[in-house]
């Protein structure tokens, strides 16, 4: 039975200066960190709310779906197998559908949306404006604990410009509904594109492991201990690769990916935990603006950081050479969707 990650828990209403040490440290040891969610910044409605309307998405008609197809800006529906985020080592592509949320204006999504989820398009824009926001004050954290002020999180303001950032509804159909065989998975390995992630999933809801520095997988608690009472599961953050850039890798971009059951059913060893049955995520994707140069922050800290040889699991991206968020975000997809990219050049 594989022995869950140990990931820190934090609680960021407190003191902000030693919030922001503990939070630099879980990002540059783990890549991965619990937000304890005791209703401060995002409220635990607003979450139940929003696993409703996942429900609503993928409930619409196929062809609804269809006419709302995921395109080159990222947003829209992908059906099963359709992204592959793996693709050197999966032979099929991930066993998953996604609804992709790009940004708003003035209360209006720019994408066709399925028309029976149309009526909620203002819950949709206020869960993704509540995730911007507690973004916006992680990475202001993050940048108080490197000594660097607001310079992750000003190039997040939505005044500098568009950015990629993005809401992604995730659902994974039953194990037991699919024909899979032992190598598949439901997500494959990757780090994320953005500069983080916050990842909400339903308690008793087994599947996302991260590789630890060892090499080896961990399955992710949905409530690791000391949160079971709370009135939401924790949200769990994770550094994605345009901050672990920006740091010279500092910052950890951990590699994770999202598995079926080994033995048909238990969860991946996570006491409480079932990976049996429809299984729910939402992820929102914070990107600065398109035009950020991601050019190494201006920290000691950074300054003196080497990425000791042979680390498994670095950001293979992280090559110096100074691009925009834009381009870095094109790269990553292109990748992942190679034939949508292709058939749009043509
Ligand atoms: O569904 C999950 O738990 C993780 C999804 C994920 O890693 C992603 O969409 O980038
Ligand atoms: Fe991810």
């Amino acid at each position: 039975m594989a022995i869950s990650a140990v990931i820190p828990v934090i609680d960021i209403s407190g003191d902000q200066t030693e919030v922001a040490r503990q939070l630099v440290q879980a990002a540059e040891d783990h890549g991965f960190i619990y937000i304890r969610n005791l209703g401060k910044d995002i409220a635990p409605a607003a979450v139940d709310e929003a696993f409703d309307l996942s429900k609503k998405i993928f409930d619409s008609p196929l062809e609804e779906k269809q006419r709302c197809t995921i395109q080159t800006n990222n947003r829209g529906w992908s059906g099963m197998h359709s992204e592959t985020l793996d693709p050197k080592n999966q032979k099929v592509g991930d066993f998953k559908e996604a609804f992709n949320f790009g940004e708003f204006i003035d209360g209006k999504a720019q994408q066709p949306l399925p028309s029976p989820i149309a009526p909620y398009e203002p819950r949709f824009n206020a869960f993704a404006d509540s995730c911007h926001a507690l973004c916006t004050k992680l990475l202001y954290l993050l940048g108080l604990g490197l000594d660097v002020g607001d310079f992750f999180s000003s190039a997040h303001a939505t005044s500098k410009g568009t950015s990629g950032s993005i809401l992604r509804f995730l659902r994974y159909p039953a194990a037991e509904s699919t024909s899979h065989s032992a190598d598949d998975v439901r997500a494959g390995a990757h780090s994320d594109y953005g500069s983080i992630t916050l990842l909400f999933r339903l308690k008793g809801q087994a599947g996302l492991e991260i590789l630890k520095k060892d090499d080896t997988w961990a399955p992710v608690p949905v409530c690791p201990p000391g949160t079971e009472d709370d009135p939401s599961p924790p949200i769990l953050i994770n550094i994605g690769d345009l901050l672990s850039y920006w740091t010279n890798g500092l910052f950890r971009s951990t590699v994770h990916r999202v598995v079926f059951p080994a033995d048909g059913g238990a969860g991946g060893g996570v006491a409480g935990e079932s990976n049996s049955g429809t299984r729910y995520s939402i992820a929102f994707f914070c990107h600065p603006a398109g035009s950020t140069l991601l050019e190494p922050v201006p920290s000691e800290r950074v300054k003196n950081f080497n990425l000791p040889e042979g680390t498994p699991n670095a950001n293979p991206y992280a090559e110096r050479k100074v691009m925009t968020a834009d381009e870095h975000l094109y790269m990553r997809l292109k990748a992942s969707y190679g034939t949508l990219y292709d058939e749009k050049k043509k």
